[in-house]
């Protein structure tokens, strides 16, 4: 399919994902329309701004919560596409204001859903649901009991132990008012193609970063503070839960993949997208620091009763029936061998003569965690997406982005 001419409306342009793939769908002769809310403080969308496209998109000012501006939008761009990306999307922030997410997340999607009815348009509406709605993952015997005594119970029940890779039939047990915003939106969605045949398609994407990210999410935390450490800004690095594992995506792979799904995307269904490879925040802290020029030898807890020596040594084992690229320190996890917890304080990383301390901050811990998140994209890779990207390639990408004084915070 050519995008040549195409309009393209894009909500949440002004954010990371939605300045990527406004890139590509520029240069892939696109034209391409956003919703933009008004900045009151006159500051710059800095996405768009640091791609040096803002001058090349058409933006309307508006709100998803003002379904008058998404009318104006419709009527600006008459879209033959919309992605819509357009949310409060920081998980921790919807723990603190749980209704403001529930209400640009959910209610501004049936704000656009309800818009597009009204100006009797047909554009295929891409929606930027999330893993987050798999949310409580069970992975093997112990986090299920772990979960349980945690929680009290987990349901649906699970019907197989491990629940991972991930597939789009599988549980949704989400764990934060973001991830409810998201189930909320996945399904209205679905419904509007059914109930009103609107063309809508579903991507639940996995993490997914580079440059530019925004600097609360966890790569950017750890990326932009090894960049500064680096430079001898910070003598230690601060960091929350690093027992979590994600599967982080490249965006430019992201991006391809919502465009796959524009382009070949069945209405009123559901695809994942990911990498089926999953790595834990501590082995995206080393390996940062590996890229950043500090190979490293050792960890300790600073209680001196863990140690790990050669952590960041690839480990090809299979898990979970699958093989995928991770570290020692990694399979430790996975197999239930090694767990950090706030006791633990903090860990020590021996780079040659260098001791870097990683620091474990309580307010960074979640008052409900998602484990683990790993993938099953055989969905979408039958459309004929492939991920092309590694997480040293992210990590190279960010540490790259943070080499630049004015992107550091
Ligand atoms: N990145 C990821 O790993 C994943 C992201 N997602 C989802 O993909 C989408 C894009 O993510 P990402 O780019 O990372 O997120 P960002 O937080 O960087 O971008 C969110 C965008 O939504 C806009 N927005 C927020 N509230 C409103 C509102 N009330 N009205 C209009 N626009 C609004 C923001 O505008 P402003 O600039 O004014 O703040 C911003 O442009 C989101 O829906 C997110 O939930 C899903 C899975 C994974
Ligand atoms: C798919 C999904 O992806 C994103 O949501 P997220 O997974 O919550 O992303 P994150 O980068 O905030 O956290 C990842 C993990 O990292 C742990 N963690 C440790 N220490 C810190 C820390 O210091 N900061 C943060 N933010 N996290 C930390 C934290 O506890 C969690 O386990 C959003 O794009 C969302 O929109 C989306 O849909």
């Amino acid at each position: 399919m050519s995008w040549s001419n195409k309009n393209v409306l894009i909500t949440g342009i002004s954010g990371f994902v939605g300045s990527y793939l406004s890139d590509k769908l520029l240069e892939e002769g696109a034209n391409v329309f956003g919703l933009v809310r008004n900045r009151a403080d006159g500051s710059i969308y800095k996405n768009l701004f640091d791609k040096k496209i803002v001058d090349d998109v058409t933006l309307t000012k508006g709100d998803l919560l003002d379904i008058t501006s998404i009318a104006n939008a419709l009527d600006e761009s008459s879209p033959d596409y919309i992605f819509h990306l357009g949310a409060q999307s920081f998980v921790p922030r919807s723990f603190e204001n749980s209704a403001e997410t529930q209400q640009i997340n959910g209610i501004g999607t049936s704000n656009l859903l309800e818009a597009v009815i009204s100006k009797e348009v047909n554009p295929k509406v891409i929606f930027a649901g999330s893993s987050e709605e798999y949310g409580l993952i069970i992975s093997s015997k112990r986090q299920y009991e772990n979960a349980k005594k945690e929680y009290g119970t987990i349901f649906p029940e699970p019907e197989r132990i491990p629940e991972v890779p991930t597939t789009e039939t599988d549980y949704l047990r989400p764990m934060s008012p973001y991830a409810v915003s998201k189930v909320y939106g996945d399904y209205l969605m679905r419904n509007y193609y059914h109930s009103y045949g609107l063309d809508t398609v579903v991507s639940r994407a996995f993490n997914h970063e580079g440059a530019g990210r925004g600097l609360n999410f966890v790569t950017s935390v750890i990326t932009n503070q090894a960049m500064k450490y680096k430079l001898g800004e910070i003598d230690k690095i601060k960091i929350g839960n690093i027992n979590a594992f994600r599967d982080w995506t490249h965006v430019k792979d992201i991006i391809n993949g919502y465009l796959t799904l524009a382009e070949k995307g069945r209405s009123g269904d559901v695809y994942n997208q990911g990498s089926m490879r999953t790595n834990s925040v501590l082995t995206y802290i080393l390996l940062s620091l590996e890229e950043s020029g500090f190979p490293i030898d050792k960890i300790e807890t600073f209680k001196n009763d863990k140690i790990i020596k050669d952590p960041t040594e690839t480990d090809k084992s299979e898990i979970f029936g699958i093989n995928f690229e991770k570290t020692k320190v990694d399979q430790l996890i996975l197999e239930d061998n090694l767990n950090f917890t706030l006791k633990d304080e903090g860990i020590n990383v021996y780079s040659g003569d260098k001791k870097i301390k990683i620091e474990f901050d309580e307010n960074r811990f979640r008052p409900a965690e998602v484990p683990i998140l790993l993938s099953n994209t055989d969905k979408i890779q039958k459309l004929g997406l492939k991920t092309q990207y590694t997480v040293n390639n992210i990590i190279k990408d960010q540490l790259n982005y943070f080499l630049k004084k004015e992107n550091r915070e």
